[in-house]
């Protein structure tokens, strides 16, 4: 397995008397998009403004391509981009301007510094508007504004907080596929309370509950963390429960009343043709089949520590 990109040891944060980030460790490896999960207060930003060397932690250690970002937080500061929750734009610039003074301050070689700026906007989608003043942008292209500054030194990892906060729907969709792409030949993280963004956007998740972490895994993991994926059916000339037992891939069957049961599988594929052609053939007259899974919100609701939200139904 290659080397993380980002290690967070046992990171301790105290804003004077109250814990944000309490014992949180976690790895990050050279790309795809990590989601930082948690409802507001969670300490996300806590944590992302930690990682990107703006404020100092408690305790714990954070290294950005093994280098210690306490210890050497200039080198390290090299291979990270950073977008704020609010993005650090100065309205009265253009974009031109401003990406220039963001490279600057990136202490990057001035030869570079044309180039990356021209990289960094064509990847953003803000070519034509290099003219343009920041205030005179939409909130969609100001946020790709603020991409671009967070990959202008093209670091190995970019780190998102809120990307998608106050979009409209269609910047939205067009803020997470940029982050997508950009997720392509490097590491990116986001932090978000909205549970379909992590679903969306995210291969990996870690969801953390007043700074501590209660899940890390990938986004099936997460989804499939309550329960087992069932399907409940009615067949009004049900056989033996052991036949429905010994169908392919059925793990359990839960007889609910006398023609309902409650079938849970290992395998999802094609699981409801399968029950539904088992049924033709022996005759069972099914009348009804509902496909169920543990949904993201009752994984959000159990992990919060909240009370459990009702199963969902699909199909
Ligand atoms: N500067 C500060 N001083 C004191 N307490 C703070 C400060 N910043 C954050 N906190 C508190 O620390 C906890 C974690 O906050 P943090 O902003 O990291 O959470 P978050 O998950 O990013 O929430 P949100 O989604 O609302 O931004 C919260 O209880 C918050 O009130």
């Amino acid at each position: 397995m290659s080397e993380a990109i980002v290690k967070v040891e046992n990171l301790y944060h105290r804003y004077t008397t109250q814990w944000a980030v309490q014992d949180l460790s976690f790895e990050i490896r050279n790309r795809g998009v990590l989601g930082l999960l948690g409802a507001n207060g969670a300490g996300k930003s806590t944590t992302m403004n930690i990682m990107c060397g703006v404020l100092n932690q408690t305790s714990g250690n954070i290294y950005i391509n093994g280098i210690n970002l306490r210890e050497h937080p200039i080198e390290a500061k090299k291979y990270i981009g950073f977008l704020p929750q609010k993005p650090p734009l100065n309205p009265d610039m253009t974009v031109d301007e401003y990406l220039h003074f963001c490279a600057h301050l990136r202490r990057m070689d001035g030869k570079e510094v044309h180039q990356a700026v021209e990289a960094a906007k064509e990847r953003c989608g803000i070519a034509h508007f290099r003219k343009r003043l920041l205030k005179n942008l939409s909130g969609g292209y100001q946020q790709r504004v603020g991409i671009a500054q967070a990959i202008i030194h093209n670091p190995k990892v970019v780190v998102f907080d809120e990307p998608t906060n106050g979009l409209d729907p269609i910047q939205i969709v067009e803020i997470r596929n940029l982050i997508k792409e950009i997720a392509v030949d490097r590491a990116v993280i986001i932090s978000t309370h909205i549970l379909p963004e992590v679903q969306l956007s995210c291969e990996n998740i870690i969801m953390i509950t007043q700074g501590k972490c209660v899940f890390s895994g990938t986004i099936e993991e997460f989804d499939n963390y309550i329960e087992p994926n069932s399907l409940v059916i009615t067949l009004d000339a049900a056989p033996d429960v052991n036949v429905l037992a010994s169908l392919p891939s059925i793990k359990r069957v839960d007889k609910l009343t006398e023609k309902r049961y409650r079938l849970f599988f290992s395998d999802a594929t094609d699981i409801a043709d399968r029950v539904v052609c088992a049924s033709v053939e022996g005759g069972w007259k099914l009348t009804e089949i509902n496909l169920e899974r543990g949904s993201l919100d009752e994984v959000f609701a159990q992990l919060s520590g909240k009370s459990r939200i009702g199963k969902k139904e699909l199909v």
